[in-house]
């Protein structure tokens, strides 16, 4: 089902529509919020190209994702300290970033949140809404409570309790902290672009046009090259992919009457030019292939697709890393719980309760692989630290099998996202090359004995509850078998990052677009300057070099509030 909804007015605004507000909707939403990429056959998951989703709408894809807020590790922000060698970006020097993006908010409904987080890690002065979900624990929760609490769960200490994950040490069960407030979607739209801050006479949203490429705009200081415009056309039509430009949108003819540097050209583009600086934040497919269509990125690479090269920066579009979504199963005994949908979009209407106020379920299982884990006597463990996690498994109640879409936080692999043409209406090449590096199959055969002794503990035995362990199973499986079986399913977690990522100070002698030596060249400094560019700056999921051990858009706001400071910092 989705909502009835008046046709909004253009499909790239999130104003006013039902369906991006219903956090519940995030897995059934129209395509024409969608950029609608797929990957590239991954050879990996035996040939087959997975949905690479990504919000075609203000507020991006924090207007149609599932809306769970994780901060990840103390140990990811000091992971970045490190690979910048700038110990700004430590978790204890982001602590104020941490919380800025954030206004924490009760449970719609009335529940009761006390002892399901902790006060002290969260701040109620920010944009972002986030809340525990309108519902307190339903059985399934209850089992998974009390196994964190058994003593003979002490096995494993990630089987305990956690009462906030967002704490900086995310090991445990621990209720899941959604961006929703009010039982509403709170997006970086909702969040930063509301209709006040929409009406201020010094912001245009361009609604419906695409950033083709960004250009130079003049020789800087000392002959440096100087990037702050952009070259900007209409979008009127959607079919998949990109579209085809056409006339030029009232709005847009509008701020080229307002900005002396705009010029029309033949083919209905327009070129902005930013009197101080450029800030790109087309998320980390979309910022990466603007910047390889404006010739910046790798020379040869360039040259074959017959790109004008403007900057030799090899590591543009490498070093993607992303989660996997590894699709596990139990037979339970449970009866099916059937919501009427009707009725729950009218309970939703009438005080934004029920179940499609929450986007996914109450309470995540992280994990890591234990010290003596075989998978180490091979790989070094590529986790950024003893207090993350190598994997994420939701704990969903369902009918009669219990889905566990786990997630592996910690991957070696590596892809790149590459020009297919030089038409900018084209889609760039996403290929985040998954399970490339052997440590990921071996970690996630692992991961999957671990999240199934924690389905084995005698509360969730007991009334025979759990019935089954459906698979895919190491132990039952031949190893071809097991790896057919992973491959078949696998899909992304979506939380592409590293594609524009930001590394040390001065001359990045690193700087040769080598994927495997873990941020795939770094093409930001540590205040998202591009590197041996004046003028433009990265600000998205791409600078972040690592995909942290927890979801992206938490990291995301954090980052963007940082740069806020970096930004006002080099103006005042
Ligand atoms: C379906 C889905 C579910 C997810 N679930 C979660 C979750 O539950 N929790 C979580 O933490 N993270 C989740 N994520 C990831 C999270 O939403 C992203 O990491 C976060 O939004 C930051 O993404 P980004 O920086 O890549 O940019 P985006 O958020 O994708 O924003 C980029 C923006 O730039 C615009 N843009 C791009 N190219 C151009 C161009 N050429 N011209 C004009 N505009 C352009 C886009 O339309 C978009 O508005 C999910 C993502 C998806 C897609």
């Amino acid at each position: 089902m989705s909502a009835n909804n008046t046709p909004p007015l253009s499909p790239s605004s999130n104003e006013g529509i039902e369906n991006l507000q219903i956090p519940a909707f995030w897995n059934r939403l129209d395509k024409r919020y969608d950029w609608n990429y797929s990957t590239t056959p991954q050879a990996g998951l035996d040939g087959r190209s997975v949905e690479y989703r990504r919000g075609w709408v203000v507020g991006g894809s924090s207007s149609i994702n599932a809306c769970g807020y994780t901060r990840g590790a103390k140990d990811d922000y000091d992971l970045w300290a490190r690979i910048t060698k700038d110990k700004r970006w430590s978790w204890e020097a982001m602590w104020p970033y941490l919380l800025r993006n954030e206004n924490w908010t009760l449970p719609i409904g009335g529940r009761d949140p006390a002892g399901q987080f902790d006060p002290r890690y969260h701040d109620t002065k920010g944009n972002v809404r986030v809340a525990l979900a309108w519902d307190g624990p339903n059985a399934h929760d209850l089992r998974a409570l009390e196994a964190a609490t058994s003593k003979e769960m002490k096995v494993n200490e990630d089987f305990r309790f956690n009462l906030d994950m967002n704490d900086g040490s995310p090991r445990g069960v621990g209720w899941n902290q959604f961006t929703a407030g009010g039982g509403e979607r709170s997006s970086a739209a909702t969040a930063y672009l509301p209709t006040h801050v929409r009406e201020r006479p010094n912001l245009t949203i361009l609604l419906n046009t695409l950033v083709l490429r960004v250009l130079p705009s003049r020789e800087g200081e000392g002959g440096q090259l100087d990037v702050r415009s952009v070259e900007l056309a209409p979008m009127i039509a959607r079919s998949g992919g990109r579209s085809s430009s056409g006339t030029l949108s009232p709005a847009l003819q509008a701020l080229a009457s307002d900005l002396s540097s705009a010029v029309v050209t033949p083919n209905s583009t327009r070129t902005v030019t930013a009197s101080k600086e450029l800030i790109l934040s087309a998320g980390a497919i979309n910022s990466p292939h603007i910047l390889l269509l404006s010739g910046i990125g790798n020379r040869t690479e360039l040259e074959e697709v017959g790109v004008d090269v403007v900057h030799d920066l090899p590591g543009v579009g490498k070093g993607m890393s992303d989660h996997v979504n590894v699709v596990v199963r139990w037979r339970a005994n449970v009866s099916a719980e059937v919501i009427d949908e009707d009725q729950a979009l009218l309970q939703w209407r009438t005080n934004r309760t029920g179940p499609f106020s929450k986007a996914t379920d109450h309470l995540y299982l992280y994990f890591r692989l234990p010290d003596n884990s075989s998978v180490f006597e091979t790989w070094k463990d590529p986790s950024p630290g003893r207090g993350s996690a190598h994997f994420e498994l939701p704990l969903e109640k369902s009918a009669p099998e219990i889905p566990g879409y786990m997630a592996f936080l910690t991957p070696y692999s590596r892809g790149t996202v590459t020009l297919s043409s030089s038409n900018p209406y084209d889609p760039p090449l996403i290929d985040p090359n998954f399970l490339s590096h052997p440590f990921d199959l071996a970690a996630i055969t692992e991961g999957i004995r671990t999240a199934n002794a924690f389905y084995s503990s005698p509360s969730f035995k007991r009334d025979n509850y759990i019935m089954e362990f459906i698979g895919p199973d190491p132990d039952k499986l031949s190893k071809e078998e097991f790896e057919r079986e992973i491959k078949k399913t696998m899909g992304s977690f979506l939380h592409a990052v590293g594609t524009t990522a930001m590394g040390p100070w001065g001359v990045d002698d690193d700087n040769d677009g080598d994927g495997a030596k873990g941020v795939g060249g770094r093409v930001v400094d540590p205040e998202f300057r591009v590197r041996g560019v004046k003028g433009s700056r990265v600000v998205d999921a791409g600078v972040i070099p690592y995909v942290p051990s927890g979801h992206t858009q938490a990291p995301v706001y954090i980052v963007a509030e940082r740069a806020v400071d970096f930004i006002r910092e080099t103006w005042m």
